[in-house]
């Protein structure tokens, strides 16, 4: 039993009440208290039934875990602008009203959310409700670190709120998510898959490689569609479960909006910044793993060495140093990549690490990053015109960044691969590869098949 102290959550509100009537303008209002521990996907599930947006991340290295519940509050920019966003955060916590004794754990108040591949791509059905960038501070956060559990809830509050009723409300719901009977985990069952036009697809791999060979490309990210049919409504509590409890090496997320959720387990960081101290990670080229430790160690090896997927890595390991150097007087890049063993697949890795310069934040280092050439190609403008002229699916989200920030700017974002939008009894997975001069489209096609395995798995296929 750990000792939980509540906060007496209407005296804080009615403190912030005051702050709003002097500054005449609403509070921004974060309260946080240890609770005793709760595992993050019964939270998740019991979310459910208060019928609320759920959200949920855990760190790659599965030391902490997010789960939120509701929207305290959303922006939503169609322009999907990293400045405007950074802006709107600081004017918020301008006027905000912080009751939190556990901020060295990452706790407070926190967004979480998700930027498009492209900006500029129309938003069709698919993505519908996920349009631009979107980001939201849950009503309920419950963050979960080294076996400590910890719940933080935000709200407005205006000159005119009845803060009674207000805190009455949040108790009540709160209640409701600690207190939820053991879910119950729903099988989820694939019954219909479709690849989306396999051949097409190889024929554009084709195309790729025709117009690096006679343009100024070095390389094209393609990426390639897979529809699947449930034979239920698809419980993303299970999905996470799963992908929790398969995909080490990564990170798990999901952003529900409604009654749709964007859910993966993607091993790409794109950046943590920790108290200034910058984390990037160079992710490209790939081969199966193994059947036997033999095996496994010959593919590894020869990954290492195939000077196909050392060109497709170089590329992303020179874009990713020169933009870090661009922040930050001293970088950190071995000189050789690594191997990075994922479940059904291994990669090329090779870590970045550097000193953030004063007054950039995590959101500038997004910004400048995104798309790396591991999702978009090099050089960016002219891989990005090939993928927005021939490519033929919307890819919303996918291959974008995606993660948290808190009230410094601390916070990491990974390259939202090996995902998946699921809305209801339907979801669409993605999976893409760096096409490079010497790419064999049946290959690229084989290695997108291997990164749908793990999504595909997980979702009961
Ligand atoms: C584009 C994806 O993955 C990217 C492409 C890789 C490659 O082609 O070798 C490897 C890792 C990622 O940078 C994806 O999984 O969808
Ligand atoms: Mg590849």
């Amino acid at each position: 039993m750990i000792e939980t102290k509540e906060i007496k959550i209407d005296g804080v509100l009615q403190s912030a009440q005051k702050q709003s009537i002097d500054k005449s303008a609403p509070t921004f209002v974060s309260v946080t208290e240890q609770i005793e521990w709760i595992d993050p996907i019964d939270f998740f599930q019991a979310g459910k039934a208060i019928e609320e947006n759920r959200l949920y991340w855990s760190s790659a290295d599965q030391k902490t875990q997010f789960v939120g519940i509701g929207d305290a509050l959303l922006f939503h920019d169609e322009d999907a602008s990293y400045q405007d966003l950074k802006e709107k955060w600081k004017q918020t916590l301008e006027n905000s009203w912080i009751a939190n004794p556990f901020s060295q754990y990452k706790t407070g108040p926190i967004a979480f959310g998700g930027f498009p591949f492209d900006a500029k791509e129309k938003v069709e059905e698919l993505w519908e409700g996920f349009s631009g960038s979107q980001f939201r501070v849950p009503t309920f956060l419950l963050t979960s670190e080294n076996d400590k559990s910890f719940l933080t809830m935000t709200v407005y509050v205006e000159q005119g709120s009845n803060v009674d009723q207000l805190a009455a409300e949040l108790i009540t719901r709160k209640n409701q998510l600690l207190h939820a009977p053991k879910p119950e985990y729903q099988e989820n069952h694939t019954v219909l898959k479709h690849e989306v036009d396999p051949v097409e697809w190889k024929k554009l791999v084709n195309k790729a490689t025709t117009t690096i060979y006679s343009k100024n490309v070095d390389k094209i990210v393609l990426a390639r569609e897979l529809q699947i049919e449930f034979d239920e409504i698809c419980d993303i509590g299970q999905v996470l479960d799963r992908l929790q409890k398969t995909q080490k090496n990564s990170f798990i997320f999901a952003w529900e909006k409604d009654d749709v959720c964007f859910v993966g387990a993607t091993p790409e960081r794109l950046v943590k910044v920790d108290n200034q101290q910058l984390f990037s990670a160079c992710l490209a080229g790939t081969a199966p793993r193994g059947k036997t430790k033999e095996e496994d160690n010959d593919f590894g090896q020869q990954l290492l060495h195939d000077q196909k997927n050392r060109n497709e890595h170089k590329i992303v390991v020179d874009m990713i140093k020169e933009a870090v150097c661009s922040f930050a007087k001293y970088v950190e890049i071995p000189e050789q990549p690594t191997l990075y063993p994922l479940k059904n697949l291994q990669h090329l890795f090779t870590p970045v690490q550097a000193e953030l310069d004063q007054g950039y934040t995590l959101l500038d280092v997004v910004e400048k990053l995104h798309p790396t050439p591991a999702l978009c190609g090099f050089p960016r403008e002219s891989s990005l015109d090939f993928i927005r002229e021939f490519e033929q699916l919307e890819r919303g989200w996918y291959g974008a960044p995606i993660g948290w920030f808190d009230q410094y700017f601390d916070g990491e974002f990974a390259v939202a691969i090996r995902s998946a939008l699921v809305s209801g009894d339907k979801a669409t997975l993605f999976a893409g590869c760096g096409v490079v001069e010497d790419s064999d489209p049946e290959i690229e096609y084989q290695e997108t098949n291997i990164k749908f395995t793990p999504m595909l798995q997980a979702l009961g296929g």
